[in-house]
């Protein structure tokens, strides 16, 4: 991933949230974006110009539009209308984004517009979050990596986040995924972890 002046940007043209320039690239803010939080932090996620993307949980394209920077193509699934109406602004510069409109819960709805890819990346703060990962990563190519950001409150705010956090990786690995590292956020986004894991190969 590329750092210019120690912050994260992305190689590409056309500002999408208003975001700060260097030259030809494109500040990715870590307060707007769980991933560039997690990079920033040290997690360990390729992002290379032949990979494949499904996103689940795309919203208005703010860090779609940075993944799609690094990548081949991003999958960018999106269930609310409003969002997705300025995803699909973002769509219009950037054209390795497809726009799906549909819920991530049901896979079965997309299945026949997705190839199989090397990246499940899920950011959709629903209760079943584990439930969804699993479901979605039947897109995955063997040893691909999925990464669900949790988002501990939408699960059960009674609970701990930690409580959470770690019934999420049993539940995870108990649908047949490897759980290679898991992440808190902070100081970037409160109560999310970033859980990375890896497809049977
Ligand atoms: C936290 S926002 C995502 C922010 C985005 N990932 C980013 O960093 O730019 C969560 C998004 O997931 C969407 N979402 C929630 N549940 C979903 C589902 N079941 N299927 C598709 N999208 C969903 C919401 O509409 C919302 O836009």
């Amino acid at each position: 991933m590329i750092r210019i002046q120690g912050v994260l940007v992305s190689p590409g043209e056309g500002g999408v949230y208003g975001e700060r320039t260097i030259g030809d690239y494109r500040v990715w803010d870590p307060y707007r974006s769980k991933c560039a939080a997690l990079l920033l932090l040290g997690g360990e996620i390729d992002l290379t110009s032949s990979m494949r993307v499904l996103y689940l949980g795309a919203a208005n394209g703010t860090t779609v539009s940075h993944v799609a920077d690094y990548v081949e193509v991003v999958y960018a699934v999106e269930f609310a209308p409003r969002p997705m109406q300025d995803l699909l602004e973002v769509c219009r510069r950037r054209k390795n984004i497809i726009p799906i409109m549909d819920d991530a819960g049901r896979p079965d709805h997309y299945a026949c517009m997705v190839e199989e890819v090397d990246l499940v990346y899920q950011d959709v703060a629903q209760p079943d979050q584990a439930g969804i990962a699993l479901k979605n990563a039947i897109f995955l190519r063997p040893g691909g990596t999925l990464v669900l950001m949790l988002k501990t409150r939408s699960v059960d705010i009674r609970q701990s986040p930690q409580d959470v956090l770690d019934r999420t990786v049993e539940v995870l690995e108990a649908g047949g995924l490897s759980v290679r590292e898991v992440r808190w956020l902070e100081p970037y986004h409160r109560d999310h972890a970033a859980i990375i894991c890896e497809a049977l190969k």
